[in-house]
């Protein structure tokens, strides 16, 4: 029974519209900073907590959380597409075993994921099927969204069941900091668009795909040369809202509405709750202790981007 967590932002943008060199090898060395430890560690089994951006989840059925006992990624962004390897029985019993504390978590046997899934399971540990992985999708957002505590509450519940379990888990967050991209949303989407966001975009044709994936490069773009055409980064907000998780202050983020979130941050920011859910999982181990911190402000990836890991204070 021992654990190792690590968070870090996914960005589809990436190759796309990317900053200068000395950015991106800063990035990159981040990168192979954790999964050189993720190799130490050699994790038997990886819980993903990651958002989606209406690839996978709609709002014929929309949960706050929901854990997959498979899964397939489609493959957006040229991110890689295929299965993602589901221990089935295992993710049923963690399941369980969140409902039985009180979190009420959907259940899917055939969860289609995108890029916020797929990219740190390629970045971390090279492929989306190299290790046993329960998926677990949080709502990003899709409003009405979970909160802070709901968050807290569905991570110290699925870490519960992972410290009962004889394995090696590493839990890893996706998603966030700071970031708004244009993400559509139902409250201003015309007729067209509110039927693909409940749910016939689950299977996009090939030429709205190309087209929505061009209009995020585009706004990308745009962002680099005007801050403010889209919702701001907040560097600041990032940064503290790292120290808070760094410091084991999880529970001070449960009076941060969502609304209040969304004017700090942006309001894919949300995607952050999937950081919490991993930190709290992390909390059921006992104290934690917050290692090798990474911050950016990335435009051109339209996110504040950044990374932490973290590991039971107890470990050797
Ligand atoms: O358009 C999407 O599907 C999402 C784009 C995006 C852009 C920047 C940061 C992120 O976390 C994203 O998901
Ligand atoms: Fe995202």
């Amino acid at each position: 029974m021992s654990a190792l967590l690590q968070c870090l932002s996914h960005t589809p943008l990436v190759g796309e519209v990317d900053p200068e060199q000395a950015v991106l090898s800063a990035v990159d060395g981040a990168i192979a900073a954790a999964r050189a430890r993720i190799e130490r560690f050699d994790p038997e089994l990886v819980i993903l907590f990651a958002p989606d951006h209406y690839n996978g989840f709609f709002y014929d059925v929309m949960p706050s959380f929901c854990i997959g006992t498979a899964a397939h990624a489609i493959g957006d962004f040229g991110t890689q597409a295929g299965d993602l390897d589901v221990p089935e029985a295992l993710a049923e019993a963690c399941a369980g075993s969140v409902l039985a504390s009180g979190v009420d978590v959907a259940v899917s046997y055939a969860m289609q994921v995108d890029h916020g899934f797929a990219q740190p399971l390629e970045y971390l540990l090279g492929g989306i099927d190299r290790k046993p992985v329960i998926p677990v999708f949080v709502n990003g957002v899709a409003r009405p969204l979970p909160s802070f505590q709901r968050a807290r509450l569905l991570g110290e519940a699925v870490g519960r069941f992972a410290r009962g379990l004889d394995q090696r888990v590493l839990l890893i967050g996706s998603g966030g900091l700071s970031h708004q991209p244009p993400v559509p949303e139902l409250a201003t989407a015309n007729a067209h668009m509110a039927d693909r966001l409940k749910g016939s975009g689950r299977h996009l044709p090939p030429d709205e795909r190309a087209a929505r994936t061009r209009r995020v490069i585009d706004a990308a773009r745009v962002f680099v040369e005007d801050p403010h055409s889209l919702h701001p980064l907040n560097p600041e907000w990032d940064r503290r809202f790292m120290a808070t998780l760094a410091e084991g202050r999880l529970q001070d983020l449960d009076a941060i509405g969502n609304d209040e979130l969304s004017a700090l941050a942006g309001k894919s920011t949300h995607e952050v709750k999937t950081w919490v859910a991993a930190f709290a999982a992390l909390s059921a181990f006992g104290p934690y202790r917050a290692c090798d911190g990474f911050y950016r402000p990335i435009p051109e990836w339209i996110c504040g981007f950044g990374s932490l890991a973290a590991e039971p204070a107890t470990a050797a």
